[in-house]
């Protein structure tokens, strides 16, 4: 392998523009694919990155090697999968018949199985987990803007050496975990405010900032831990807080709140979460990816799951329009009921 080793971003939208274009700042022989729409605007712009820290970085049209074809496929020896977890089976057909011998993949995807699908339809390659804390606004124009905090995660392996220096130049270093399922149902707990981020039409500092909003989080939360206890599994602790303590911060009044949770409120004013993002352009949502993984264990286990359960039934709702104007107090008193009329 050459010394500095080809990557390709498959799906570039947020995350894939956000992590590939700070790679490509940095001086990283990155390749993008992505549709027509985001290829045209960043040949148009080139790529502009910032984020929360000030980090501002620029890589000029003339040198974003972006395309809507896969001939990057071809060449690269490590590609990052960043479509959204509804595009994986079809990315990973496409990473099949392309993909050059020895080339490995990280999924940055959100949700338990991204990898997993990757690697049924990829025999014999390497396909790992990563996980990407921080939220990525796309700005247009070729701009992306992350907007909260957090290292990129990724399941341990020795193929990563090659390409540690990279993340680390990009100030993406990546934090290798042994056991990344861990840190995918922590994620998940967290990713499961997506969906009330999404029915509340707020940006996320706005949402958070509002108890009502919080307590319908902390019952999705509250549910979801019950039920991995149940099943025994251990998420890792991602925030300041184990993942059990938080549904408790979440309930606390505006005002403590403010205070206890500052670096959970840390976020750009604008964001909105990837759910959001699905929502307003009309697209389907991760949400079976992410609570509908709640309602699937708890059946396996034989527990009830009320509350991501009808999440994820108001999100398909909303997928399929007109969408309804909630505020958190109607929100709340619709997951409470559903909690109680299945008797949980
Ligand atoms: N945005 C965020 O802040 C965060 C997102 N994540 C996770 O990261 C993953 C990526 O999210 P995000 O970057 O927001 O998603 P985006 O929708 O912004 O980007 C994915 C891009 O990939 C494109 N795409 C899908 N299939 C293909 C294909 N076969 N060939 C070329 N392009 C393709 C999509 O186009 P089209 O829409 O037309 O299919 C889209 O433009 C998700 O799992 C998300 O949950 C994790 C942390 C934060
Ligand atoms: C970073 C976070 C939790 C919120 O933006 C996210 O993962 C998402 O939007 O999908």
């Amino acid at each position: 392998m050459a010394s500095s080793p080809e990557i390709c971003v498959f799906g570039a939208g947020s995350i894939g523009c956000y992590v590939g274009g700070r790679l490509a700042a940095n001086g990283a022989p990155v390749r993008f694919i992505g549709r027509e729409r985001v290829v045209a605007e960043v040949r148009a712009h080139g790529l502009h990155l910032t984020d929360w820290r000030g980090a501002d970085l620029k890589v000029p049209a003339s040198q974003v090697r972006i395309d809507t074809g896969q001939e990057a496929l071809g060449t690269a020896d490590l590609v990052l999968v960043t479509v959204k977890s509804a595009a994986t089976e079809e990315a990973g057909r496409t990473l099949a018949s392309r993909l050059k011998a020895g080339a490995s993949v990280i999924s940055f995807q959100n949700g338990l199985h991204n990898a997993q699908v990757l690697r049924g339809l990829l025999p014999g390659r390497t396909v790992l987990t990563g996980m990407v804390p921080f939220n990525v606004a796309a700005q247009g124009q070729g701009a992306f803007h992350a907007g909260s905090e957090g290292t990129l995660e990724v399941e341990q392996h020795a193929l990563l050496a090659p390409y540690l220096d990279a993340f680390a130049r990009a100030g993406l270093p990546l934090k290798q975990h042994a056991d990344i399922g861990a840190v995918q149902w922590a994620k998940l707990l967290l990713n499961l405010n997506n969906a009330i981020n999404a029915l509340a039409n707020l940006p996320l500092k706005e949402e958070l900032s509002q108890r009502a909003w919080r307590r319908c989080v902390a019952l999705a939360q509250h549910e979801a831990l019950a039920v991995l206890d149940v099943a025994r599994v251990k998420p890792a602790k991602l925030t300041p807080l184990p993942p059990h303590w938080i549904p408790r911060l979440l309930g606390m009044p505006d005002a403590v709140f403010a205070v206890l949770a500052k670096k959970m409120l840390a976020i750009d004013p604008k964001a909105r979460s990837s759910m959001w993002d699905d929502l307003h352009a009309g697209r389907k949502t991760e949400v079976d990816y992410l609570n509908g993984e709640v309602v699937r264990l708890a059946h396996q286990h034989r527990v009830a799951a009320p509350v991501n359960s009808r999440l994820v039934e108001l999100v398909h709702e909303a997928e399929a329009g007109p969408r309804r104007a909630w505020t958190g107090e109607a929100l709340l008193a619709e997951l409470e009921q559903a909690g109680r009329s299945s008797g949980s």
